[in-house]
C-alpha cells in the first residue's frame, strides 16, 4: 500500500533521514518505533505531503505521489485517514461538526445524510450519541482520541495513519483503544500505519514493526524478528525492563 524508497528529508543543514526504504503491506497493522526525535512524525508527515522531501519516491496505492495532478492527489487523500498526536480537533466545533469537516470538503451530501454519517462514525468508535454535540474541551483524553478517530474514519479510508494513538491514556484506556483499532482494522479491512512508543500496543495489535534510527529503517519484521535483532537500541527496547514487564503480564 505504501512504498518509500531512498527518502531524504532535511530541515536546513539538519538531515533527519537519508536513504530510507519502507513498505507497508495491505491489511496489516505496522507499528513504527524509534527513539524520540528520530523522525517518526516527520516521516509520517512526509508521506502525507505535509513535509517536503529532498530526494526519494513515495508510492501510495501504487501511485507515485510526485506524478499526481492536484485532482488525483485529492483523490488519494480521500483514501487515507489521519489521527494526529494531540487529536488536532477544531476546538470551536462540536464532535459531530469535526467529523463532518472532511465530508464537507470532499463530498456533496445533504445535511440529513451528513448527520446520519457522523452519527454512525461516532458510534463506530464507541462514543455515546450525546458526545456528538460536545466540544473538545468537554471531553476526556480518551474521548478526544475516539472523536479524532471518528474524524479520521469519516471518508471510509483504506489506510489509517495513527501518530502515538495511546499516548496520554491510562493503561486501561490505552488497552481499550488498542482493542478498538484492532476491531476496526479487521471489520473495515484497514491498513494501519501506527507510530507508537507503547510496547503493549506493539504486542497486542501490530502484525509487523519497523524501527527508525540513524535516519533509516534499522530493522523491520515480525515482533519475534525484532526481539531477536542484535541492534543495540532494539535490544534495549524489546528486551529492557519495561519490555519484560509487558511480556510477563501476558500482553
Ligand atoms: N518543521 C521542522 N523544522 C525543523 N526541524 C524539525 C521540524 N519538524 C521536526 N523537526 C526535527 O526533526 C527531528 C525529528 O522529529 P520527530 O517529531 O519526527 O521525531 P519523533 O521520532 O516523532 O519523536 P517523538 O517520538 O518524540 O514524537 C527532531 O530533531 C525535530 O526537532
Amino acid at each position: 500500500m505504501i512504498r518509500v524508497r531512498g527518502l531524504e528529508v532535511a530541515f536546513g543543514e539538519k538531515t533527519i533521514m537519508k536513504g530510507l526504504d519502507l513498505d507497508v503491506y495491505r491489511g496489516e497493522i505496522l507499528g513504527f518505533v524509534g527513539a524520540s526525535g528520530q523522525g517518526k512524525s516527520v516521516l509520517t508527515r512526509t508521506i502525507l505531503g505535509l513535509v517536503r522531501k529532498r530526494a526519494g519516491t513515495i508510492e501510495v496505492f501504487g501511485e507515485d505521489l510526485d506524478d499526481l495532478s492536484a485532482g488525483s492527489r485529492r483523490a488519494v487523500e480521500r483514501r487515507w485517514g489521519v489521527l494526529f498526536q494531540q487529536g488536532a480537533l477544531f476546538s470551536s466545533l462540536t464532535v459531530k461538526q469535526n467529523v463532518q469537516v472532511p465530508m464537507r470538503e470532499h463530498l456533496k451530501l445533504s445535511e440529513r445524510l451528513l448527520d446520519e454519517l457522523a452519527r454512525l462514525k461516532i458510534e463506530m468508535v464507541g462514543l455515546k450519541p450525546d458526545a456528538a454535540d460536545k466540544f473538545p474541551s468537554e471531553l476526556s483524553g480518551g474521548m478526544i482520541k475516539r472523536a479524532s478517530l471518528a474524524r479520521a474514519l469519516a471518508l471510509d479510508p483504506e489506510i489509517l495513519f495513527l501518530d502515538e494513538p495511546t499516548s496520554g491514556l491510562d493503561p486501561i484506556g490505552a488497552g481499550d483503544f488498542d482493542d478498538l483499532i484492532s476491531t476496526l482494522q479487521r471489520t473495515l479491512g484497514l491498513t494501519v500505519f501506527m507510530v507508537t512508543h507503547d510496547l503493549d500496543s506493539i504486542h497486542t495489535v501490530c502484525d509487523r514493526v519497523a524501527a527508525l534510527g540513524e535516519g533509516h529503517i534499522i530493522a523491520a519484521g515480525s515482533i519475534d524478528t525484532m526481539m531477536a535483532s542484535d541492534h543495540p537500541w532494539l535490544r534495549m527496547y524489546f528486551n529492557g525492563k519495561r519490555a519484560r514487564a509487558v511480556l510477563q503480564t501476558g500482553a
